[in-house]
């Protein structure tokens, strides 16, 4: 497990980091997001050792992290850092060796990771020949060639395709089957979503927000109903109590449906009484959707960072 405790960084007067604390299971995959400035590169910066915290601490496993723990960690930082003259497999097996990979463990293992993230026909080209996506996929699969015990990736999609986004979520997806705790930042929320099993909200370097993405949404204080109705007279959403969000009130498109009806109203609705939202619905017509709206990931951040 990884904890970090209280993490306090300055810049000089910026104040980067104000008691962070945050913990990381085996086999969780942890999202860190927050605006440009909030703290999650220097965060992860401290936690592999290339920044000093000016407090708290960072623990691997209960004991407090040092150089020889880090080795066993693999990071993608935010300054990316590839020798950009040396051939793409040469490069990821030369930093497997580096994680103490025997010769031949590296080679396979680099093969493998080529294969994976569609290097193929790369793999004997210079890195600094490659797109700038094609280069970020190498230096994923220096990040991933030791087998690493914990996965520490500083925007890791960002400026991939949506083929190498599905090809990274699905080793990130195995390692963090085979019990590795996965930490990545990101501002693609929607990726957010889909992937974490735990999510940190950071602001101006302090966390304001953290759990799954059910809790955070548990937590979010604006309830919005979703209410479709079809075959009401014009006029019946006056009748909903609390404030109407959106409204679509308009003839259906197209045939009438099954009922017949050709009107349809889709209302989205902070009631002040969800009963009494209900009852008004089914007397003005035939309600075909009634249901607390999920906000999305990217709602809740607006919300909090706000
Ligand atoms: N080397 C530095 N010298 C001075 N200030 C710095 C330095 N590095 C970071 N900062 C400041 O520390 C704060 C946190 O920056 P950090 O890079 O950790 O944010 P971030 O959340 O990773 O942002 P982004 O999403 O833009 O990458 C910011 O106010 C930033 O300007």
């Amino acid at each position: 497990m990884l904890e970090i405790d209280g993490l306090r960084k300055r810049y000089g007067d910026v104040v980067a980091l104000d008691g962070v604390s945050l913990t990381v299971t085996p086999g969780q995959m942890f999202g860190f997001v927050g605006a440009n400035g909030a703290g999650k590169t220097t965060t992860m910066r401290i936690v592999m050792g290339v920044l000093s915290s000016d407090g708290g601490e960072v623990r691997w496993k209960g004991a407090k992290v040092g150089h020889d723990t880090r080795r066993r960690f693999g990071y993608m930082p935010e300054e990316r850092g590839l020798y950009a003259k040396m051939r793409v497999a040469e490069q990821i097996e030369y930093f497997g060796k580096l994680g103490g990979m025997s010769p031949e463990a590296a080679r396979r293992s680099a093969g493998d990771l080529i294969e994976r993230l569609n290097l193929t026909e790369r793999r004997g080209d210079d890195v600094d020949s490659l797109s700038l996506g094609n280069q970020q996929r190498v230096q994923l699969a220096v990040a991933l060639i030791h087998d690493p015990e914990l996965l520490v990736l500083d925007e890791p999609f960002s400026g991939l395709d949506p083929i190498a986004v599905d090809a990274l979520a699905g080793v990130l997806a195995e390692r963090k089957a085979a019990g590795v705790p996965v930490v990545f930042s990101s501002h693609q929320l929607d990726l957010v979503e889909r992937l974490c099993d735990s999510v940190g909200i950071i602001k101006a370097g302090r966390l304001i927000a953290g759990g799954t993405v059910a809790e955070l949404r548990a937590r979010e204080s604006r309830k919005l109903l979703r209410v479709v109705v079809t075959g009401a007279a014009p006029g019946w959403t006056d009748r909903l109590p609390g404030e109407i969000v959106s409204k679509t009130d308009r003839p259906r498109h197209g045939a009438p449906d099954a009922y017949g009806d050709d009107r349809y109203d889709e209302v989205v609705l902070m009631p002040t009484d969800d009963q009494e939202a209900l009852r008004v619905a089914v007397q003005a017509g035939r309600v075909q959707h009634f249901a607390w709206q999920q906000p999305s990931l990217a709602e809740i951040f607006r919300e909090v960072v706000a």
